[in-house]
């Protein structure tokens, strides 16, 4: 077996200044124990050894102390540095190492940026090193645990074969330095051996066209409301976010040609929203008609009985119910008013109206039509004596009994409730003395519009070439605000990275949910997503989902500006054309703030039905969320009419729609067809209100 010795050089100031704080020497020394392990499974003849190990400043004398004592005295095999290898001032790594290099290895350099760049396009921004001094080699791997390692990872299979020959490829120096033992590895860099590669394990990270594995399963349920086991897709961190993608977009033979994010499917895309929305928040809210949207945060209480006091049901003559038919006198007068009643004795009527207070003694009302009056006043205008008509009356009846309606104290509205626009939960609360309750907040919604060619929608005067009137902002602030979400006009952000950045800075200090349209897909001005995770830190849960229109969909959180630092602001980077930006919408975004807003589970998605087709639809190669216009025919049956042209881009595919149906992909289907032939019943998401009739 033959020893190949290892230093871990870790290069980082908050390392250094507490090492307990250091992840890296831990992941590194965990990728070369596996390679031992894989090594020894394929029956390779070499050990790697971690004889070293050390914590050092981003500091240049440090750092080459180090590499000269293990290069030089120590003659290890391979000496492993992370950290400091971007682009920030204190990031002085490869110049540090470079220096002291004889040779360089700029294949390994490519082997682990071309591995990073599949994972995510700002390995760009790590300038990694490698070359032999001495005999040992040196690599400079990322500061992040996992981009070390996912760096490492990509190379370590080929790295015995390296060190051997840094050594000499000679028995007896390999021998006096780092290799204790003899004899060039013959298969090391042989592919007989199947082991689990780096690009094995993250193919389906780049894959750029359909969607692999489990996820192809679930294209058919395109109304899913998401029953995924969560996967999200952490994002590369190290200290080289200021320096952006002026790199990135500026130069365009370097942009990236396939785009870095999975593919996902609709069901996954929600489920990865729902599970990373903050909780919804409690606020407390007057009761009246401004309640309405709004779920109840707790059990609310009646604060009064209703009725407060025994009420008449008819209006008529409050009777003692004993006395039986026969003439009596009318002493006194009830209506429904605050009034001060009078005590009614046996033998004694007083007449009162629907909803007025019983008089105290009486225990029945006779209605009016059970009654014939037996003497007026000399003027005729009053009634001095009635007769009552109906034998046999019950004890109260005709009469509400005090609380038969709602009880004081008993709870009228249970934690949960949507307080509906049918208005039965206001008028609830009013009647039972409600004046406040606790609700979930709503959430201010921001629009921003992005683009160069982006103009208002009602700016004056004709468009120059290349000008598109915003249809965007009006379309999303109409359906945000109809939806019972206070919407923040954010304007037009031009095609700039800095611009971006700003109003989107500014916009999250003042938003609680941000809605972004365009921007999101793959041309150089796309800067949406880079800026998310680079100058803001963000995490983009899903940049990529399998539905037309709205492919480049994006779901990202930032970390709030406020406090508490855990909070994160949800970003919804909708892709820029038009009928896509307000399918997602409809799809997404609206389910996400209805469940900030604390609708639970399915109930935060609009509903979905099955709706019979009246014509053939083609389907696509994507699963599609056909726009449609869904009615009630007269059997109550739900007919469904495509609205024509479902070109991503024509906003005019949504006129007149209330519902998405939800369209398998082509050939998706167990029998492979291209068509849903009419008369087939599909599933419909239910986007705005049912119609009547015929068109
Ligand atoms: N090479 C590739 N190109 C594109 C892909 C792809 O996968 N590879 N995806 C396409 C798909 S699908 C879509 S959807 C769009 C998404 O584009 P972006 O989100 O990047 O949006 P923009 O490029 O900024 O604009 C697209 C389109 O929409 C118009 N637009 C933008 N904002 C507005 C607005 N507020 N009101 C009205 N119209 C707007 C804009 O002028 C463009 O015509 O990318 C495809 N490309
Ligand atoms: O997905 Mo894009 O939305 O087809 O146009
Ligand atoms: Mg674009």
């Amino acid at each position: 077996m033959q020893e190949l010795t290892v230093g871990l050089l870790v290069i980082s100031d908050t390392a250094a200044a507490d090492h307990a704080t250091d992840r890296a020497i831990d992941t590194l020394t965990a990728v070369i124990a596996e390679a031992n392990a894989a090594a020894d499974v394929a029956g390779s003849t070499y050990e790697w050894i971690v004889d070293e190990r050390r914590i050092v400043p981003d500091d240049r004398e440090a750092i080459q102390e180090k590499i000269r004592e293990w290069c030089d005295v120590k003659q290890l095999s391979l000496v492993l540095t992370t950290g400091g290898t971007g682009f920030g001032v204190r990031d002085v790594t490869p110049e540090a190492v470079g220096d002291l290099l004889e040779k360089t290895a700029n294949g390994i350099v490519h082997g682990m940026l071309a591995a990073s760049l599949r994972i995510t396009p700002f390995a760009v921004m790590s300038r990694p090193v490698a070359g032999i001094r001495k005999q040992t080699l040196v690599i400079t791997l990322p500061g992040s645990p996992k981009g070390a390692k996912e760096n490492l990872e990509a190379i370590i299979k080929l790295l015995p074969h390296a060190c051997v020959q840094s050594a000499g490829g000679d028995s007896r120096s390999l021998h006096s330095g780092g290799v204790r033992k003899l004899e060039a590895d013959a298969g090391l860099t042989g592919s007989a051996t199947p082991r689990t590669t780096f690009h094995d394990r993250h193919s389906h990270l780049h894959e750029s066209g359909g969607i692999s594995g489990d996820e192809s399963a679930n294209h058919h349920h395109g109304c899913s409301h998401g029953h995924h086991a969560p996967t999200p897709r952490t994002k590369q961190t190290d200290n080289t976010n200021e320096m952006l993608s002026n790199e990135l977009t500026a130069d365009v033979t370097r942009r990236y040609r396939s785009s870095p994010y999975p593919m996902i499917s609709v069901a996954k895309a929600h489920t990865l929203v729902a599970e990373n929305l903050p909780l919804p928040e409690v606020v407390k809210r007057k009761v009246g008609p401004d309640l309405v949207g709004y779920i109840l945060a707790e059990d609310v209480t009646a604060a009064e009985s209703v009725p407060a006091f025994r009420a008449s049901i008819v209006d008529g003559y409050a009777v003692v119910h004993t006395d039986g038919t026969g003439v009596y006198p009318v002493v006194a007068v009830s209506h429904a008013a605050p009034t001060e009643t009078k005590l009614l004795s046996a033998g004694e009527i007083v007449r009162i109206t629907t909803g007025a207070p019983l008089p105290p003694g009486a225990t029945a009302v006779v209605m009016v039509e059970d009654t014939r009056i037996a003497e007026k006043t000399a003027d005729g205008k009053e009634e001095l004596q009635v007769e009552v008509l109906a034998s046999g009356l019950e004890p109260m009846e005709n009469v509400r009994e005090v609380g038969s309606d709602v009880r004081a104290g008993e709870v009228v509205l249970r934690k949960g409730a949507e307080i509906t626009a049918v208005g039965g939960e206001v008028g609830l609360l009013a009647s039972a003395g409600v004046q406040e309750v606790s609700v979930y907040w709503k959430p201010a919604v921001g629009v921003l519009s992005t683009g160069d060619e982006v103009v208002d929608h009602d700016r004056t005067g004709e468009l120059k070439l290349g000008e598109v009137r915003d249809s965007n902002r009006p379309t999303l602030i109409a359906a945000i605000q109809a939806r019972g979400f206070e919407a923040v006009d954010l304007g037009i952000a031009r095609d700039r990275f800095e611009t971006v950045e700003e109003v989107i800075k500014d916009a999250i200090s003042r938003v609680d949910v941000l809605i972004t349209t365009g921007g999101v897909s793959m041309g150089e001005k796309d800067l949406l997503k880079p800026t998310i995770e680079r100058s803001f830190l963000g995490t983009i849960h899903f940049g990529r989902v399998a539905m037309k229109p709205g492919k480049p969909t994006t779901f990202a959180t930032i970390p709030s500006p406020e406090s508490p630092p855990t909070a994160h602001k949800p970003v919804f980077s909708l892709p820029g054309n038009p009928a896509s930006a307000t399918v997602t919408f409809h799809l997404f975004v609206l389910p996400a703030l209805r469940q900030l807003s604390g609708y639970s589970g399915a109930s935060a998605h609009l509903p979905t039905a099955l709706v019979t087709m009246e014509h053939d639809v083609p389907l696509d190669p994507r699963p599609e969320y056909h726009r449609a216009v869904v009615r009630v025919d007269k059997t109550g049956t739900l007919l469904a009419r495509s609205t024509g042209g479902q070109r991503s881009s024509r906003i005019a595919s949504l006129e007149g729609a209330n519902a998405l149906l939800c369209l398998p992909a082509a050939g998706d289907v167990g029998d492979k067809r291209t068509r849903i032939p009419r008369g087939e019943r599909v599933p419909a998401l239910l986007i705005g209100e049912l119609k009547m009739g015929e068109y």
